[in-house]
């Protein structure tokens, strides 16, 4: 584990020159990866870990949609494809990564076939730190790990096919065989991450919830939406307000900050843009700090945890939940987004 200063801010981490691949496949050689689940995580995980040299296997409902998305990527029923059950029971590490909700819901299952020595994985916090609302305990001989990607499995999966990564964290919830160490690490840098940064389950989850409700997706959202319907009640064309509001974000300004900071996006813009940013930014601020700390006391709280179970566990929570994105992508703001997405010179 190396050393790095972050900002000033000394953090433990593991780097792939550190923990090479080749370490790693040596490190799991005689063990048998069972991914639970073929969502969005388990699909990135599962083929970048079998691109990698590992032995994989996936665990996943038979008769569903998920399933035959499994056999269309090579994943072969009886050899290496099967039902939950049977996918825990073969392998000797675990990895969980059905929704949080099915989490819940399959733990009798799945903690049936938790031998001594196995290894239960996980790609958040959520199911442990919150333990009373879920309920998943694991057997005290077992170890108990978790690699979380900084990013949605298909971006997983994307990056990996360019020769590119994600960052994860990484955690030690306990550590029954004394192999725990090496076993993250060695998943972290199988999956595809490109460094592992340290952490723990309750600090994976709270940040985790804390950036998804907030500036990467909630947040995102709703000021887009703010902004963009000032302009459109003050007479701008939908384009004009698209455009000032998303495109350039995306397309422009979004890929400077990526690649140099958000300085040098700042020192790219005109000198009238760098003024009013510099003071608006602070009002922005102001404006918001109140908001982030009350939904980080919602997550703290374990209310967030509670909303999201509560709903997430119902039968029809597929069908209500595309109603909800259905109003989005209908919105005005996001049909003038198809339109301009469609009209960018390399679609057309
Ligand atoms: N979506 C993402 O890219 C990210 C997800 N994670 C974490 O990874 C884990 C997996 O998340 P996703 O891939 O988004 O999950 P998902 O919502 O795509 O579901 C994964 C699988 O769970 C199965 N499933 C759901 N309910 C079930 C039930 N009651 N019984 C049996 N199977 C059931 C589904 O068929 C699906 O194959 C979660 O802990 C999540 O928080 C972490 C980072 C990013
Ligand atoms: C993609 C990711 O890391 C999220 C947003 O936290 C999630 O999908 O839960
Ligand atoms: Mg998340
Ligand atoms: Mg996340």
């Amino acid at each position: 584990m190396a050393k790095l200063n972050f900002g000033g801010v000394e953090e433990n981490v593991v780097t792939r020159d550190e923990f090479p691949l080749d370490k790693a496949v040596k490190t799991l050689k005689d063990e048998t990866i069972a991914v639970i689940g073929y969502g969005v995580q388990g699909p990135g995980q599962a083929l970048n870990l079998k691109d990698n040299g590992f032995n994989v296997i996936v665990g996943q409902r038979k008769n569903s949609k998920t399933w035959d998305k499994a056999v269309a990527d090579g994943w072969v029923s009886g050899e290496t494809l099967f039902e939950v059950e049977e996918a825990a029971k073969r392998g000797t590490i675990i990895q969980y990564l059905l929704s949080d909700a099915g989490q819940i819901a399959q733990w009798e299952t799945v903690k049936k076939q938790l031998n001594p020595g196995d290894a239960l994985y996980f790609s958040h916090g959520f199911g442990i730190t919150y333990k009373d609302q879920t309920g998943i305990v694991p057997p005290k001989d077992v170890d108990v790990i978790l690699v979380a990607p900084k990013g949605s499995g298909t971006s997983l999966r994307r990056l990996f096919v360019e020769g590119k990564g994600l960052n994860s964290s990484y955690a030690i919830f306990q550590d029954a065989t004394g192999k725990a160490y090496d076993r993250v690490v060695a998943l972290g840098i199988g999956v595809g991450s490109g460094y592992l940064f340290e952490t723990d389950f309750q600090k994976e989850v709270y940040s985790d919830l804390t950036g998804e409700r907030g500036i990467l997706m909630g947040a995102l959202a709703g000021v887009f939406e703010a902004q963009y319907e000032v302009l459109r009640k003050n007479g701008h064309s939908p384009s004009e307000a698209f455009n000032e509001t998303v495109e350039e974000l995306t397309q422009s300004l979004m890929p400077l900050v990526a690649e140099n900071g958000m300085d040098w996006m700042y020192a790219n813009c005109s000198t009238t843009a760098q003024r009013g940013a510099l003071d608006w930014r602070h009002k922005f601020r102001e404006a918001t700090l109140p908001v982030f700390d009350d939904l980080y006391e919602s997550v703290k709280t374990g209310e967030e945890a509670r909303v999201t179970i509560k709903t997430n566990e119902k039968e029809d929570y597929r069908e209500k939940l595309e109603e909800e994105l259905k109003e989005i992508r209908e919105s005005e703001l996001w049909q003038t987004g198809a339109q301009v997405r469609k009209l960018r010179p390399e679609n057309n």
